[in-house]
């Protein structure tokens, strides 16, 4: 019997859509204004979905105390109000879209987790445009 776990979260950072290998023409045509070089913010909404057995003793599939601990330290303390591009390393060479940015948070939690926790990520960059990763 599996059960999933679902913690919310949050982060505002700021980001700019572009590839360093394409000339300002190009990078406008196919991110339009999300390649403004000033870059602009989003708060982002996150949810860390862990499914696994309940532990018979403890009744948890996970401590959701755990769960908010490391996504505080991988996520929260690493994102928050930070400009993704230019002081997250993960974004130096990747373009920080939130499907790239879902990828990033769930290979981060992934290897915190135990081996038989199945994770899932939901990373909302608007109250509209929300992606999900579940490692497939
Ligand atoms: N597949 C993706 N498409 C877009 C992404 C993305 O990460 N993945 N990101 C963006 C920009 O970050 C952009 O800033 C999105 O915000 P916004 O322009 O506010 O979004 P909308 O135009 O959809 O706003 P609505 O108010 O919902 O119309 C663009 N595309
Ligand atoms: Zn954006």
């Amino acid at each position: 019997m599996k059960v999933t776990v679902h913690r919310k979260a949050h982060f505002n950072a700021a980001h700019r859509l572009y590839r360093k290998d394409w000339d300002f023409e190009k990078n406008n045509k196919v991110f339009g204004k999300c390649n403004n070089p000033h870059f602009h913010g989003h708060n982002y909404e996150l949810i860390a979905s862990v499914t696994g057995d309940i532990d018979p003793e403890t009744g948890y599939v996970i401590d959701i105390k755990v769960l908010k601990d490391m996504i505080k330290t991988e996520v929260e303390d690493a994102f928050d109000h930070k400009n993704l591009n230019e002081q997250v390393p993960e974004f130096k060479d990747l373009n920080p879209t939130a499907e790239n940015i879902s990828v990033v948070i769930w290979n981060k939690l992934k290897t915190k987790l135990n081996k038989n926790h199945d994770l899932e990520v939901t990373l909302y960059e608007t109250p509209r445009n929300f992606v999900t990763y579940k490692g497939e």
